[in-house]
């Protein structure tokens, strides 16, 4: 499997006991996961685990045969290849779109930063926005833009934290079916946290749920 994820245990340093039990999932190179939970239950300490940008007590994790962490290693969230997206998009604001979706491409010559931008450019569709800021765009365009970072320097695995929260339902609707397309079109594995069915249902080839830091099931979105 593209992703293994074993046994994974989280505590904070001021919490009584484990905000995450027992974390197991193993994902195939293309897939797309939600993880589904109440408020509370570990979806976003979950994905801050995947990230690196929180150290787990225990378990392990690989990606593509890469130990991301187990009781020996831990590798820093900059050497992962794991892109995120947030709810909030964190767009820089004094960038163009252009400059947002290069930030992260690094070694490679300005001619393939060009062709890179393009490609992010036409594949979210926003080739005309290139040097617009963000504050001139809509949530939606936000929101694309900040996909089109995220993908531009090729991670190896996506993971997005309540992607649509900020979006009006009408448009949530459209970013959602947008998206998977996107995603598939890439072929990239990616993981996303909601507390919505709807998205889960739309977005996902599985879906996890999440309860109090235990995975309690596992299902594919016909058997909601
Ligand atoms: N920095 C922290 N220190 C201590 N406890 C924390 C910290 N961050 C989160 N928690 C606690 O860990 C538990 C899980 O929080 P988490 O944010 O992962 O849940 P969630 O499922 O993503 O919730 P939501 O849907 O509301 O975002 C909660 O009880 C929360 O209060």
């Amino acid at each position: 499997m593209y992703v293994q994820i074993k046994q994974a245990t989280f505590q904070y340093d001021n919490a009584k006991e484990m905000t995450i039990k027992d974390f197991s999932l193993e994902i195939a190179k293309g897939e797309i996961i939600s993880i589904l939970g109440d408020s509370g239950s570990g979806k976003s300490t979950m994905l801050r685990i995947m990230a690196g940008l929180e150290v787990p007590t225990g378990g392990t994790m690989l990606v593509n045969g890469k130990i991301m962490f187990n009781d020996h290693h831990f590798v820093a969230p900059e050497n992962r290849g794991i892109g995120m997206v947030f709810q909030d998009y964190a767009l820089f604001p004094h960038m163009t779109v252009g400059k947002n979706i290069q930030y992260g491409l690094r070694k490679i010559s300005k001619e393939q930063k060009q062709q890179r931008l393009n490609e992010m450019l036409a594949l979210v569709n926003l080739t005309d926005f290139r040097d617009r800021y963000p504050y001139e765009l809509s949530g939606g365009q936000q929101q694309r833009v900040a996909l089109a970072r995220a993908l531009a320097p090729s991670p190896s695995l996506l993971i997005f934290d309540e992607p649509f929260s900020n979006l009006d339902a009408k448009i949530q609707v459209q970013i959602r079916d947008d998206l998977r397309k996107i995603l598939k079109q890439t072929g990239i594995t990616s993981i996303f946290v909601t507390h919505d069915q709807k998205d889960a249902k739309a977005l996902a080839d599985r879906i996890v749920f999440l309860n109090n830091g235990i995975v309690e099931r596992i299902i594919t979105p016909d058997k909601i």
